[in-house]
């Protein structure tokens, strides 16, 4: 049964009563992807969330989850009141937009969503659709980071994300009390299943044990949650590349027809650092932090790859993975300190994340060196 949530938005409150929704298949009823009482409700929410900041049409378009370069993009705060910077949010999105990623994703590790309340996340997803849109990019699907400890949050996050506009729900299992559900994942499997079930936009699996309490989900585990219709992919953040093969052959044979073009579930890899070893495994892309510095090169990584210039590839994956070795390390302190010393912009994390010293800000610009060099040939 699909939990019934009394969402409180910006404007008031709403009601949801998501039941299950299919994704792959057209809406059969009530509120669908894509379909027209979607676009009709999310209308008025936001018409009256945002008041009537931006209603257009191209904010309703069913944008779908293609292979490529994704972005967990950065959240700005103003130097003195570490208030949301709106403005750099809109900036940064159209930056990568204009450099050819093929979507975003608010909220994820890279965007602080720990530090930010509900009306903060809403309103920084709002900001990056909103500016995707005037720039001319209405085409690239925007997923918002949605996990939390609880079922019942998580699904209120997602129908928060899908109000201020995102198209997919980014979730973490919940972690605080994993080794207490961890041994048999069964409780994981119910989450994602209630989770899905519930939320008005399809999800997004996010693996990444290394902010979870160490819970490292299994391709078992995966692949069983892929045959939820409105489960579309993973990122997976482990860097395990036999996980992340055997995950894209079981899931391809989901399909009746494969197209490596248009997966039905899209594996990324969830960090820079192994982009072309995951194509290798017939992974579809990345969903990586550098990606906010060096958003060319991490393109071109998967370019090459793809045209079939090996040699090449490997060569910009090195420097790739030497300059995500400084991110990987630096976390969002290090990425911002390495947009802030390379592109002019980025500010600080908010309190208590440390402001880096002048002797990390020094070797952190110094790590980014090669690689900046390369996206600025690019
Ligand atoms: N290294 C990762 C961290 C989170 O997934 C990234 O590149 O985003």
């Amino acid at each position: 049964m699909a939990p019934h949530l009394d969402v409180p938005s910006p404007a008031g409150s709403f009601t949801t009563s998501f039941d299950r929704i299919p994704f792959r298949a057209p809406a059969a009823s009530g509120v669908g992807i894509g379909s027209p009482a979607s676009a009709e409700s999310r209308s008025s929410l936001l018409s009256s969330s945002f008041e009537g900041d931006l209603v257009d049409e191209d904010f309703h378009m069913t944008r779908p989850l293609i292979p490529g370069v994704y972005v967990p993009t950065m959240c700005f705060f103003d130097e003195e009141t570490e208030d949301v910077d709106t403005n750099t949010i809109a900036r940064h999105a159209v930056r990568l937009a204009e450099a050819g990623v093929t979507g975003v994703a608010t909220q994820g590790s890279n965007g602080e969503a720990v530090h930010l309340s509900h009306t903060e996340r809403q309103l920084v997803t709002f900001t990056t659709r909103k500016a995707l849109n005037e720039a001319g990019f209405s085409h690239i699907p925007v997923i918002v980071g949605c996990g939390a400890q609880s079922t019942r949050e998580t699904i209120r996050f997602c129908c928060e994300a899908w109000e201020a506009g995102g198209d997919y729900a980014l979730v973490l299992p919940p972690s605080y009390y994993a080794p207490l559900f961890a041994p048999s994942f069964k409780t994981i499997e119910e989450y994602f299943t209630n989770v899905a079930n519930a939320s008005p936009i399809p999800i997004i699996i996010y693996n990444y044990p290394g902010a979870v309490n160490g819970l490292d989900l299994t391709s078992d585990v995966i692949i069983n949650l892929a045959q939820h219709p409105k489960i579309v992919g993973v990122k997976l953040t482990c860097g395990n590349t036999g996980k992340l093969n055997r995950v894209v052959a079981a899931t391809r044979k989901l399909s009746n027809n494969y197209d490596p073009d248009r997966p039905e579930f899209l594996v990324l890899a969830g960090s820079a650092d192994f982009s072309i070893q995951s194509l290798i495994a017939g992974g579809h892309g990345i969903l990586a932090g550098l990606a906010n510095i060096t958003p060319k090169s991490c393109i071109k990584t998967i370019d090459l790859y793809k045209a079939g210039k090996y040699l090449e590839a490997q060569k910009v994956q090195e420097v790739v993975s030497q300059g995500d070795w400084v991110a990987i390390q630096g976390g969002v302190v290090g990425v911002k300190a390495g947009l802030q010393a390379w592109m002019g912009y980025g500010g600080y994390a908010r309190s208590p994340l440390p402001k880096p010293t002048a002797e990390q800000a020094k070797s952190w610009k110094e790590g980014f060196r090669e690689l900046v060099q390369l996206e600025k040939s690019l």
